[in-house]
């Protein structure tokens, strides 16, 4: 088996697309290849006054349809490959719902946990020196992803700001309240995964109420996706973390579970509950429920374990949990997979809203952010669930060739410089 490369993932499905949509190779050439692609090292005094040097990335993918756009990851297995995929993920995913976005990502190689605050703040901050040139409200505006947040927006914000000598919150979203960020963000991508559940389940005739759903990863996008799911009256039979999983037949206590995650550093292995069990990543992906959440990492549902996946919906928190092999066996059991570039937009949804609020110095009220988040999802739900039905493609498909076409027409109009 040859190594697992997530952007080989990306081209075959975007090839896929444009055979569907009949476009040729010259239609789509630049949707398959970035436009930038930044790698930086830099230096960073650790407590101890001794020096280590890290590798960090930076890469565009496509600016044909606006600013690019898309998170910072902090990951000690990150590797350039993962972020040309989840920059091209970006794109796919700004075009599918709608927003004037192109895609990007950054990430430094870096396990996060073994840092004290201090030198994760030196980090970033060096970091967004070093990739300063190319980012910017008009051109590339980063987001929290994987083991950032927050207060790692805030240091970038910060940043940002000084090296320009004003302070300019539209560089980057996810941003605390206090300094321009915007009411709902936090909740937004679980948000969004909720609603394209909701709406899933609702199209397949299965009761929100009455859904038993396992949830992969319990970070920003898995524990909100948790939260609102089981609001819906759904109940959450299993989730994990890196560390392991936890399962609990009658339903699992979120908030109990949310509240114990809260303490930095807590990991779900050593949460104790009567009633619940423990059990593995793998164990968890192929346990007995209706839906199934990936809400971690990349290449989770693999040909190893996608014959032995018993669910009826697999929505997509993360990006990029199922290969294209995966794919295939899931379509021929018949287990509809909504993919990640709709599933997970949310976030970037409320991004566009909080990036909106910051250019135009202006604050929403979180009624309104939920509403309008609602309404653009729902859209595009709409939208994917119909092209899949009228021309009898999975849902991925759809959402691609939705994606492609909007990205396709876009170079068209603008032509090829100089
Ligand atoms: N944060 C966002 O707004 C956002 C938006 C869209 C998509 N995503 C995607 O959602 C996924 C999760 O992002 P996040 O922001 O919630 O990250 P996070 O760092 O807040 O949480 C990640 C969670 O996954 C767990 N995890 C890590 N490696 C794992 C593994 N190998 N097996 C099982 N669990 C593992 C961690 O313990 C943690 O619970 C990523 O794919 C990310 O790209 C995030």
């Amino acid at each position: 088996m040859s190594t697992y490369n997530p952007y080989d993932n990306v081209l075959e499905t975007i090839r896929n697309a444009a055979s569907i949509l009949g476009l040729a190779e010259s239609d789509y050439a630049t949707t398959m290849y970035p436009e930038r692609e930044l790698k930086v090292s830099f230096p960073v005094m650790m407590d101890d006054g001794t020096v280590k040097i890290f590798e960090g990335y930076r890469v565009q993918h496509s600016s044909s349809r606006g600013p690019c756009k898309g998170g910072i990851r902090y990951h000690q297995d990150v590797n350039i490959d993962e972020v040309k995929a989840l920059a091209a993920w970006m794109t796919f995913k700004c075009a599918v719902v709608g927003i004037p976005y192109g895609g990007a990502k950054g990430a430094v190689k870096v396990d996060p946990s073994k840092l004290s605050s201090a030198e994760l703040q030196r980090l970033t901050r060096r970091y967004t020196a070093m990739i300063a040139p190319l980012i910017g409200p008009d051109q590339d505006i980063p987001a929290p992803d994987v083991n950032t947040n927050g207060q790692v927006m805030g240091w970038i914000m910060d940043t940002y700001s000084m090296l320009k000598g004003h302070a300019i919150p539209g560089v980057v979203t996810g941003k605390p309240i206090e300094i321009g960020g915007s009411l709902g963000r936090v909740e937004a991508t679980g948000r969004g995964v909720m609603i394209t559940t909701r709406e899933s389940l609702k199209k397949l005739g299965i009761p929100a109420d009455k859904a038993r759903v396992a949830i992969q990863g319990m970070g920003n996008v898995g524990s909100i996706s948790a939260k609102l799911i089981a609001e819906l009256g759904a109940k959450i039979v299993a989730v994990s973390d890196v560390s392991g999983g936890l399962y609990s037949s009658e339903g699992l206590n979120i908030s109990a579970i949310r509240e114990y995650l809260s303490v930095r550093g807590r990991l779900l292995k050593d949460y104790n509950e009567p009633g619940v069990n423990h059990i593995t990543n793998q164990e968890l992906i192929t346990c007995g429920a209706d839906v199934l959440v990936p809400a971690a990492m990349e290449n989770q549902i693999t040909e190893k374990n996608a014959a032995d996946i018993q669910v009826k919906v697999i929505v997509e928190g993360a990006n990029g949990p199922t290969t294209v092999a995966a794919d295939k066996i899931l379509e021929e059991k018949g287990i509809v997979v909504v993919p990640d570039i709709l599933a997970n937009a949310g976030g970037v949804v409320v991004s566009y809203f909080e990036w909106v609020q910051n250019l135009q110095s202006l604050v929403w009220d979180e009624d309104e952010v939920n509403k309008t988040l609602n309404r653009i999802m729902c859209k595009a739900i709409d939208e994917v669930f119909d092209l899949h039905t009228e021309k009898k493609i999975t849902l991925r498909a759809s959402a691609y060739c939705l994606a492609l076409k909007k990205l396709v027409t876009a170079k068209n109009i603008r032509g090829i410089f100089p």
